[in-house]
């Protein structure tokens, strides 16, 4: 089946900043992907090139088989998108919104509308301007959604949005993937990016540092936590293929993620000389994030650098 997003090498320099440094993807249909990253990462300047808002400085990108850079128009037709910060006519009522938006779109728009924000308990005739955060966050994804697109694409979509109520949103996305459409979505949330997203990505200044099934890399990240008997002793080296992504120490204990490592390596390294205790957990999402994002993972040249991580 063919990705629905695929991006080729894209990068983007503003002035005195490279917001994206490489970026390549693949997303396939069907799927909730998750882009995670910190503040600054380049999550909306990413998507707001796949939506056809922003022309990449380099690179190439297709959305649902066309390319923005050429048919923006086209592309935010076919998807549904909400950006971090919607901008909603404040003048329109919620009625008006919806009847003006449906114009774009086949005659079913309006229904579904109506259906959400009865749904939403968000009344018709009230103004945008007058709504709370949560109901204008209700209104945007509602207008996003209504046309049903293969393609949702959402910038933090659960901010503003109360615990029940984001539960039932991410609920539905599983429910939209389940029924063969994609929804791309960033987040800081890695908790709740967690119960939803079939894949991760994790991008780190600008670059894709870690992408994959989200069942795959908890298969493959384990904690490590290594009691040695002095604490100038050098930890034991694991071997190939195991990886250390980063490391702590405090004293004799030291705590390590590390991708791909299996019961004989920690058996052997139990038995290794000065270690008195090792104990192993599948990582967390968070853990491989921290791990991913930490500035030893990018700038120390033992550990597997990001172009290594890419799958
Ligand atoms: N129009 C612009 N002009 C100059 N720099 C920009 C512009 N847009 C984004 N940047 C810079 O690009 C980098 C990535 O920004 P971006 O908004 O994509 O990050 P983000 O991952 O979405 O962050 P956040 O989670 O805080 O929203 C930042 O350093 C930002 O200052």
């Amino acid at each position: 089946m063919e990705p629905i997003i695929t991006t080729d090498s894209l990068t983007m320099k503003f002035r005195g900043c490279e917001a994206l440094r490489g970026v390549d993807l693949q997303i396939e249909p069907g799927t909730v992907f998750a882009l995670l990253g910190e503040n600054g990462a380049g999550k909306t300047t990413l998507i707001r090139i796949l939506t056809g808002f922003q022309q990449p400085t380099s690179g190439a990108c297709r959305v649902g088989g066309i390319d923005p850079t050429k048919d923006p128009g086209g592309v935010r037709r076919q998807i549904g998108y909400v950006s971090d910060s919607p901008a909603l006519y404040d003048w329109m009522t919620v009625d008006q919104i919806g009847g003006f938006t449906a114009s774009f779109y086949d005659p079913s728009f309006r229904t579904a509308f109506n259906e959400m924000m009865t749904r939403f308990d968000i009344p018709m005739n009230q103004k945008i301007r007058n709504l709370s955060k949560g109901q204008r966050a209700k209104v945007a994804l509602s207008l996003a959604i209504a046309h049903d697109p293969e393609l949702l694409i959402l910038d933090e979509p659960t901010s503003g949005l109360d615990p029940k109520v984001r539960r039932n949103f991410l609920e539905s996305m599983i429910d939209r993937a389940a029924s063969g459409r994609t929804v791309f979505l960033s987040s800081h949330q890695i908790s709740e990016v967690e119960r939803v997203a079939d894949t991760i990505a994790i991008l780190h200044e600008g670059k894709i540092v870690l992408v994959g099934a989200l069942s795959e890399l908890r298969a493959a990240f384990t904690r490590l936590t290594i009691d040695v008997d002095d604490p100038l002793r050098a930890l034991p080296v694991l071997p190939e293929p195991a990886r250390v992504i980063s490391e702590e120490s405090a004293g004799s204990g030291h705590q390590c993620i590390v991708r791909d490592c299996n019961s004989d390596m920690i058996a052997n390294l139990r038995q290794s000389p000065g270690v008195i205790d090792v104990s192993s957990h599948a990582a967390t999402l968070e853990e491989i994030f921290v791990a991913c994002t930490s500035s030893e993972f990018v700038e120390t040249p033992h550990v597997f650098q990001p172009d290594e991580v890419r799958q």
